[in-house]
């Protein structure tokens, strides 16, 4: 049996003003895992870090965090995660040792302080002043104070944000290594690349709700691969083979350009090339894309876009032929 760390189910926030920013979300997490929740803008990652810390009591649904209901039942379970805010916050004429001294005080089983200054890298910062600190040395300390009390269980939210490339990655090292080490670790970020090097299971959120969650592969799996080109001169769409025999499920043409959505991509550009042999045609700017993250996620983010619009101009300037194959 999984040893659930976090269990949500149906959790759901509604701020003052009556908003909705959670609106039943469900996933689980277990011990030693990576889980990282990917969304666009405002989908409400943070609100439902904010419900699994603690910091608020949900709407509706159930959290349960090491067991125990992180709002209801704060005690016994603040001592056993570590948090890393978007904002750390901390006085600026504080030198990075006394930060997180002042922080060790108010944690039970705090670790060393050079410890946890090493660990993230700032063991030769530590009688700097916070406010003298890089943008990324910043990120570091907040999560040298998240690490402090050993925790059992440990959320970032958005760890990386406004790091370089360098710095990005290093973190991505101690946030691996930490999980390698035993530590459970649930995530928020913007960058798909980070969950796609890090997450052992992500969910991307849209408005409130989990449009695809999943493995990294297993997610990647449901999108479709794209194979595009130009049709050469004098061709028509139906002048192909059947595209439903080259395991294509869907197909557009937009200004002569082919595009081809397909989860048989080796059938679907074997069977097109072979066709473009036999008939002794080139297929211009010809591009053979496997499924990503990325377009799981831009995939999620258009087709809410088009709900949206689709009582309005959808399909009015008539450029995209969208059709399903049979
Ligand atoms: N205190 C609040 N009162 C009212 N609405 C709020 C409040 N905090 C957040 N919201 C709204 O709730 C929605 C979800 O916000 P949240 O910060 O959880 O999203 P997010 O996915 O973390 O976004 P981002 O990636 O931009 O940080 C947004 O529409 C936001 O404007």
């Amino acid at each position: 049996m999984t040893d659930q760390v976090i269990d949500v189910t149906d959790l759901r926030r509604v701020y003052g003003g009556g908003f909705e920013a959670v609106r039943g979300v469900s996933f689980s997490v277990g011990r030693g895992e990576l889980f990282a929740l990917l969304g666009t803008n405002g989908a409400g990652k943070t609100s439902t870090l904010e419900l699994l810390e603690g910091l608020a009591a949900p709407a509706g649904g159930r959290v349960r965090v090491l067991g125990h209901d992180p709002y209801a039942e704060r005690g016994a379970v603040r001592h056993r995660i570590g948090v890393m805010l978007q904002e750390g916050g901390f006085p600026s004429e504080l030198t990075v040792a006394e930060t997180v001294r002042m922080w060790a005080g108010c944690t039970s089983g705090a670790r060393p302080i050079g410890e946890a200054l090493e660990i993230v890298g700032l063991g030769k910062r530590s009688d700097v002043r916070v406010k003298m600190l890089s943008g990324g040395e910043k990120r570091r300390l907040d999560l040298a104070t998240a690490l402090i009390g050993q925790p059992e269980v440990l959320f970032l939210d958005e760890p990386t944000t406004g790091l370089d490339a360098e710095g990005r990655r290093e973190t991505w090292e101690l946030v691996r290594a930490l999980r390698d080490s035993g530590t459970t670790v649930l995530l928020t970020t913007h960058y798909l690349e980070e969950a796609e090097h890090l997450a052992d299971r992500l969910a991307i959120m849209h408005e409130g709700r989990i449009a695809a969650s999943g493995r990294v592969a297993d997610v990647v799996a449901e999108q479709p691969s794209h194979v595009s080109f130009e049709l050469p001169t004098g061709y028509f769409v139906g002048d192909l083979p059947p595209l439903a025999e080259l395991g294509v499920s869907e197909h557009e043409v937009v200004g002569g350009r082919v595009l081809l959505r397909t989860h048989e991509l080796q059938r679907a550009a074997t069977g097109l090339l072979l066709w473009a042999r036999d008939a002794d045609v080139s297929l211009g700017r010809l591009d053979v894309r496997a499924a990503s993250l990325e377009e799981a996620f831009l995939r999620i983010a258009r087709a809410a876009e088009g709900a949206a619009g689709a009582s309005g101009a959808a399909g009015a300037a008539g450029v995209a032929q969208k059709e399903t194959v049979a």
